[in-house]
């Protein structure tokens, strides 16, 4: 059983009629964006906000109608995948590289609900590397503060080169051990001058759909 499908198609069953809907980024909410695609060719009325460039270029060979930020305030409901989920519902994301998008997007939505698989599902965040969007100006002097918090962080590449962000920035994945008190790191990383975003998400979503290789899906709902 493909777990990250059984989720992803899960979470299309929130989704209604006449809906502004953001689209996440990862291989887990792929499989919503298909089906999605799918209901919209059967005449279901919804747009798509796209969280990524690679969304965006999915939803348009879908037929997926997109919305930009520019013309609206407000999303119903925001489906995007997870890295890592603590039962608490703190998440880190980005390991896609689009977690300042992501964020912007959820930070508008009145729900987000997160798809994933079992594996990501930890008592504690922190054993994936938190990612970090920074400015290349200076991108060293960042990372040396980011570093003083107690962290390794790493800067992200590709073929050799630094991975470059939708938005032009680098990525730093750094290792904090176990994180007790996300809301607190979430904060500190976004006052350092040079950090964009992070990929802590703390209280952004309240319902998680998790797909077990057993075929079954589970489904949290914050208290
Ligand atoms: O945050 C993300 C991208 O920036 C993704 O949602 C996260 O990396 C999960 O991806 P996947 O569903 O492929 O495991």
């Amino acid at each position: 059983m493909d777990a990250k499908k059984l989720a992803g198609e899960k979470a299309i069953e929130f989704i209604e009629n006449d809906m502004i809907v953001g689209l996440g980024t990862g291989s887990t909410v792929h499989w919503s964006i298909l089906k999605l695609g799918e209901l919209v060719k059967q005449g279901l009325n919804i747009k798509g906000v796209p969280t990524s460039r690679q969304t965006e270029q999915l939803a348009n060979e879908l037929g997926i109608p997109l919305v930009g930020l520019s013309s609206i305030d407000q999303i119903d409901l925001t489906v995007d995948g997870a890295d890592e989920a603590n039962p608490d519902f703190e998440l880190i994301k980005g390991g896609g590289g689009a977690l300042l998008r992501e964020k912007m997007v959820a930070s508008i939505s009145k729900r987000m609900i997160v798809v994933m698989d079992e594996t990501k599902y930890v008592a504690n965040l922190g054993k994936f590397p938190l990612p970090v969007e920074v400015t290349q100006f200076g991108w060293e002097m960042t990372c040396r503060q980011i570093k003083s918090l107690g962290c390794e962080p790493k800067l992200r590449l590709n073929n050799n080169l630094p991975f470059i962000t939708d938005n032009g920035n680098y990525i730093l994945d750094c290792d904090f051990g176990e994180i007790y008190d996300a809301e607190n790191l979430n904060h500190t990383l976004n006052m350092i001058p040079g950090v964009v975003e992070n990929g802590l998400f703390v209280n952004m979503t309240d319902t998680m759909v998790i797909g077990n290789r057993n075929g079954h899906v589970d489904i949290l709902y914050k208290s």
